[in-house]
């Protein structure tokens, strides 16, 4: 048996590269950036009006100057007009360029606008609070052939809206992780079918697809019954198909537990056996040599569970060169004692307490089979392994799973 560190560190030096593909902007978001992203150009790339109104030289309002004869209109998309009389203005809108010989936007608000000898003026009522008011200036957000986005960084709405910005219509992005999420048992039926007395229903699969989904992969599933020979074939041609097998059951030490001798039996080197934790505690970790990676975790729904938050998470995300996900601390809010000699993952509700930190209260579980329980948690607390009392306001590593 090893303990929790050991396990991490094993699973870490097993993640993948995933090899670059390069996929249109529209179909990005979610994917992982395998290519940086520099600037084309300044942003912004002209002096930008940003609210809709009339440009002038400031220099003429310190003058003394408060009307301004109207020389033209000045429109978003349109080139850049100049002022040909310093003491004159032009209508200006937003996004348009700032015209040439002005340096200065007054809003609409702020002024009003006559007409004299059929000649247009407008006079300021409020005074302008000095030279570039209302203009969004050349490169002041960031400059031509700066790094926008590093590669490594998970797409949303706002890189791809900075992709778009740069002119890319296309984006290279790691290649979508192929898992195989694979319950095994028996005593498991599909969610469509009625269960027998001694039968149940199967949930894990739902879980770890639901919880690979967030993370932005789409895992297949598959069903094994409790046949070796079933099993030496179907595990066989996944390993074949696959980046990474996720098997839940059959760990243990049970009649029907075949599972690490099938995966021996297919060449997928053991790493390691039983992590010196609870739940989870039967947990099989291994790889075909340069291949495909098997977590096979231990089928009660609570290990399942704090298994693929602790480990597979971390994993999959290294995998696809994502960032992390963070793991914030919480103040632990009632005394809790658990003595074995094992890391202790405990379910519990999380709050922000009064000094803006997560405060975190043990939530009832009737072991690792309650998994009706987790509806009241929000994750675990990383209780480790080296103590046994531990106190109301000691903070532990809390992994959750409700985003
Ligand atoms: N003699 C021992 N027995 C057990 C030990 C032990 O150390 N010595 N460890 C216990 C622990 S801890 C766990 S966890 C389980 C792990 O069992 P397996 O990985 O072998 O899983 P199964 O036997 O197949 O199933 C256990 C339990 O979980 C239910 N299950 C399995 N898959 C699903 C699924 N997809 N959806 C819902 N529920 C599932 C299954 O029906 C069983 O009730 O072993 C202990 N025993
Ligand atoms: O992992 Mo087992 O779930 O401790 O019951
Ligand atoms: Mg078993």
């Amino acid at each position: 048996m090893i303990t929790v560190t050991e396990a991490v560190r094993l699973i870490g030096e097993n993640t993948l590269t995933l090899p670059i593909t390069e996929v249109t902007l529209t179909a990005a978001n979610g994917s992982v950036l395998r290519e940086p992203i520099s600037a084309d150009r300044d942003f912004p790339p002209f002096h930008r009006v940003s609210m809709d109104g009339i440009a002038i030289r400031f220099a003429n309002f310190q003058a003394g100057e408060d009307t301004f004869r109207i020389e033209g209109v000045q429109l978003a998309g349109a080139p850049p007009q100049t002022l040909h009389q310093n003491d004159g203005c032009l209508e200006v809108m937003t996004g348009a360029i700032l015209p040439g010989n002005t340096d200065t936007v007054i809003r609409y608000e702020d002024l009003k606008i006559f007409d004299r000898n059929g000649i247009r003026y407008a006079h300021i009522f409020a005074a302008p609070k000095g030279r570039m008011q209302n203009v969004h200036q050349r490169g002041s957000d960031r400059q031509a052939a700066d790094l926008l986005i590093p590669a490594g960084t998970l797409l949303s709405p706002a890189e791809i809206a900075v992709i778009a910005t740069v002119g890319k219509t296309t984006v290279q992005v790691s290649q979508p992780l192929r898992v195989a999420i694979i319950s095994t048992g028996d005593e498991l039926v599909e969610v469509t079918e009625m269960p027998l007395p001694h039968q149940i229903r199967q949930s894990n699969s739902y879980l770890l697809q639901a919880a690979l989904q967030e993370q932005g992969v789409k895992a297949q599933r598959f069903h094994l019954r409790d046949d070796k020979a079933a099993l030496l074939t179907e595990l066989k041609d996944l390993l074949s198909r696959f980046d990474a097998l996720i098997l839940s059951g059959g760990v243990s030490k049970g009649k029907a537990d075949f599972i690490p001798e099938v995966l021996a039996e297919l060449g997928v080197q053991k790493l390691f056996h039983e992590v010196a934790q609870r739940p989870g505690k039967p947990f099989w970790f291994g790889r075909v040599a340069n291949g495909p990676v098997v977590f096979a975790l231990p089928g009660n729904p609570v290990s399942t569970f704090v298994c693929f938050y602790k480990y597979v998470r971390p994993w999959v995300r290294a995998s696809l060169s994502a960032p992390a996900a963070l793991v914030p601390k919480a103040i632990l809010q009632e005394e809790t004692v658990f003595r074995p000699d094992l890391t202790y993952f405990l379910p519990v509700k999380v709050a922000i307490g009064t000094s803006g930190m997560l405060t975190a209260k043990p939530v009832h579980i009737g072991g690792s089979g309650d998994f009706a329980a987790l509806l009241s948690a929000d994750g675990f607390l990383e209780l480790p392994q080296k103590q046994s009392t531990f106190s109301v306001g000691e903070v532990y590593a809390f992994y959750g799973f409700r985003s």
